[in-house]
């Protein structure tokens, strides 16, 4: 059945991520009004397939061409397998997936087109979330924020806390819900802390043939080689003032700092500079959040978390200590700023991704209307 979005009121929306580690679709719903979460609903995933991911690797750093074209059908067709079958849908929030993102050169690239998707799905799909804000000289980079603020209020946060997003690159949010509106100045500072997943796997999937540190059985037996991690320690990224955001593959020659290492002490030294990353960038908050809340693959990582730990001047734990999913996290962002398009909300602004004055990104494509 086709439906107009309402205007005003709660309405269900739902997401769609597809995440720089190339894993699959994460889709989940939540109700909301733009402003505040009401609630959240049924949620579900669908994996690549080997070959499927290996389409999509090939597109990444394009920007157009045969490469990019294969990679969209793939991010099309899962899709709209993994977004059917969920009920009293009002809108569906498409985020597609990253090939290339270089938002002061090129500009960034976010596969799969809404609009088919819309027709398929027979529902309002908003998408494109990312090339206003560069367009206004933004990073277009992280925009899970906004949704961070609302998450912030919806668990009753007193104070500034973080949320820190372990997927193929970690991204950092300082979130003070003391103010009213995250459009608010000194609400947010967001930025993406560098490398987290995506060197890992890279490494174990080209040495050992695994998808990832399952647990981070590789790593607990390795030892951390301080000197490729002060190296990476001093790329000039770290020491830039955020917003700021990454292409996935930006940092991926840091795998040679570890080429002469053993596997599990080549693991431990990525999974360190990951957990050294995310301190670094720590420094930048404004005061001293009251917790580190982790969401992302990572979180399921012990070696990581405990790296973290021993790092961090705060107390880190993963997001279900709060209630909330860290498995769906993302899925439900781009839900929630969805329903902030369709109202004609920001979902970025200068503290966020560094943009000119707060901005509504996003395109919202109607079933039969094109
Ligand atoms: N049990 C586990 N042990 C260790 N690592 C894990 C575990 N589960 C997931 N991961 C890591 O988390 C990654 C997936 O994380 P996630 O789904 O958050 O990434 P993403 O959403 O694709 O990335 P991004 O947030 O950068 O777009 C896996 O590729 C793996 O490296
Ligand atoms: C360009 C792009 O797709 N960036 C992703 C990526 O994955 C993590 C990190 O880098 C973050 O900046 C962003 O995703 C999250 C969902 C965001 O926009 O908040």
């Amino acid at each position: 059945m086709r439906k107009a979005i309402a205007k005003t009121g709660v309405v269900r929306a739902l997401g769609a991520m597809s995440g720089t580690s190339l894993d699959g679709v994460d889709v989940a719903v939540v109700e909301t009004d733009g402003l505040t979460i009401v609630g959240f609903g049924p949620s579900g995933y669908q994996a690549y397939s080997d070959v499927e991911r290996g389409v999509l690797r090939a597109g990444l750093g394009h920007w157009h061409g045969a490469e990019v074209e294969a990679a969209a059908e793939v991010v099309e067709a899962k899709h709209i397998a993994a977004l059917g079958g969920f009920e009293d849908i009002d809108l569906v929030g498409f985020h597609g997936q990253t090939l290339a993102h270089a938002p002061r050169q090129q500009g960034t690239l976010q596969v799969g087109n809404g609009a088919a998707l819309a027709e398929a799905l027979e529902l309002p799909v908003v998408w494109d979330f990312r090339s206003d804000d560069v367009s206004m000289g933004g990073e277009g980079a992280p925009l899970a924020p906004f949704f961070h603020f609302a998450c912030a209020k919806y668990i009753k946060a007193t104070g500034p806390i973080c949320f820190l997003n372990l997927g193929g690159v970690g991204n950092l949010t300082y979130v003070d819900p003391r103010l009213d509106s995250p459009e608010a100045p000194g609400a947010l500072l967001a930025f993406d802390t560098g490398p987290a997943n995506a060197p890992i796997n890279d490494l174990l999937q080209a040495r050992l043939g695994l998808a990832f540190d399952k647990d981070g059985g590789v790593a607990s037996s390795g030892e951390v080689e301080t000197g490729a991690l002060e190296l990476f320690l001093a790329e000039p990224y770290f020491a830039r003032m955020p917003p700021k955001s990454l292409d996935r593959n930006d940092f991926a020659e840091m795998i040679d700092l570890v080429t002469e290492l053993s596997d599990a002490d080549a693991t431990a030294t990525l999974t360190a500079m990951c957990a050294a990353s995310v301190a670094q960038g720590m420094e930048h908050c404004p005061e001293p959040p009251a917790v580190v809340l982790v969401t992302g693959g990572g979180r399921h990582n012990p070696v990581l978390m405990q790296m973290l730990a021993v790092s961090l001047d705060c107390p880190v734990k993963p997001v279900e200590a709060v209630g909330l999913d860290g498995d769906m996290l993302e899925a439900q962002a781009f839900g929630f700023l969805a329903v902030r398009v369709a109202r004609g909300l920001a979902t970025s602004c200068p503290g966020s991704t560094g943009v000119r004055a707060c901005v509504g990104g996003g395109v919202i494509s109607v079933p039969g209307t094109d």
